[in-house]
């Protein structure tokens, strides 16, 4: 593993370099990689898998997913099967459906974990909160995880494009003698950039923290007070929406995302450092025991509770989708669609 200090603290990460691409189709010659639901993680990490020479196959049930990974160039019968047909023919099971049917499907594909198979997880949720899921691996099974520090989108786009997502690992069970090597040979046989090592509990409570904080439950809520706040001082939706959104994602992020937001802060007016020097502590003050407390509702496992039981639920479907309606109805994400269809590149 290759020692790199973040920021003081020096950390084991794997790279390409130590682990190439070669070393894990080595690694996972002799197996078939069956990855379960083709949902957002799924088609990402099959898709760059199979690219990657590897031997994969995909279970999902029939609809339109189904139909997607047809499609996507999967072959019904041949890479293509029902979940049960492809949990009796996978080696290497990778869990990829949502959380809330992990649990539901999960005595079903308990029965196909036989002696010397590994399962595979993107997430540590399933494990960590077992006494709620019931998830709970034979002992004669490796049990791993590869959690793609991003969207199955964005795990997908990035690989076409000649780069990668960072992703965690984390070995929980150890039948085989072999699951570290079969866990980091996956991790970068999705497609990872480099890789950072965790634990079950770790990657869940810091992956339920970001998407709830800073990654969109918090970003969403900033937003949405400066846009309101502009609105009701008489700016017009497209100003708000200009100042509050559109710059950020347009000009900014990618700006920060290459250099950082300190080279940012060296990088604009003179006026703009003043301010945002200023304004980042009362901001950072303000919500840091919101944080606070969702890293506590984390903790306690209160997510965890809430995101079973509602997701769990027959109407949930509908439910969310009332949900997500709403948000889209807001004058800001309208305006937003408004603004995205007057770029350049989308005329
Ligand atoms: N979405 C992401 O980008 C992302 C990122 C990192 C990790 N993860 C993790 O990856 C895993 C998969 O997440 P996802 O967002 O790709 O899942 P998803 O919500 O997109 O669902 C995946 C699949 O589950 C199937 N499914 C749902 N209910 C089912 C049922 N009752 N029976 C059979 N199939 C059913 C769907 O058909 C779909 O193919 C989760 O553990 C998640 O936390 C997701
Ligand atoms: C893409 C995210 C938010 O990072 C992931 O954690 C998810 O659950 O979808
Ligand atoms: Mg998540
Ligand atoms: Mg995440």
């Amino acid at each position: 593993m290759a020692k790199i200090n973040f920021g003081g603290v020096v950390e084991d990460i794997v790279t390409r370099e130590e682990f190439p691409l070669e070393k894990a189709r080595q690694v996972l010659a002799d197996q078939t990689i069956a990855v379960i639901g083709y949902g957002v993680q799924g088609p990402g990490q099959a898709l760059n898998m199979k690219d990657n020479g590897l031997n994969v196959i995909v279970g999902q049930r029939k609809g339109k997913t189904y139909d997607k990974a047809v499609a996507d160039g999967w072959v019904p019968g041949v890479t293509l099967f029902e979940i049960e047909e492809a949990l009796e023919k996978g080696t290497i099971i990778c869990y990829l459906l949502s959380d809330a049917a992990q649990i539901e499907l999960w005595p079903t594909v308990k029965k196909y974990l036989t002696a010397g198979k590994s399962l595979y997880f993107s997430h540590g949720f399933g494990i960590t909160y077992k006494e709620k899921t019931g998830i709970v691996p034979p002992a004669d099974v490796d049990v791993f995880l590869a959690a793609p520090k991003g969207s199955g989108t964005s795990l997908r786009r990035l690989f076409v494009a000649g780069k990668g997502l960072n992703s965690s690992f984390a070995v929980y069970q150890d039948a085989t003698g072999k699951a570290r090597e079969k866990c980091i040979a996956m991790a970068i046989g999705v497609g990872s950039g480099y890789l950072f090592e965790t634990d079950f509990y770790k990657e869940v409570t810091s992956d339920l923290t970001g998407e709830r904080g800073t990654l969109m439950g918090a970003i969403q809520g900033i937003f949405a007070a400066q846009y309101e706040v502009l609105r009701e001082n008489g700016h017009s939706p497209s100003e708000a929406f200009n100042e509050t959104v559109e710059e950020l994602t347009q000009s900014l992020m990618p700006l920060v995302a290459e250099n950082g937001m300190d080279w940012m802060y060296a990088n604009c007016s003179t006026t703009a450092q003043r301010g945002a020097l200023d304004w980042w502590k009362p901001f950072r003050d303000a919500t840091k025991p919101v944080f606070a407390q969702l890293y506590n509702s984390v903790k306690t496992q209160a997510e965890a509770e809430r995101s079973i039981t509602l997701n769990s639920q027959p109407d949930y479907r509908v439910k969310l989708d009332a949900e997500l309606k709403e948000m889209a109805d807001m004058e800001m994400w309208r305006a937003g669609a408004a603004v995205r269809s007057l770029r350049p590149e989308n005329n």
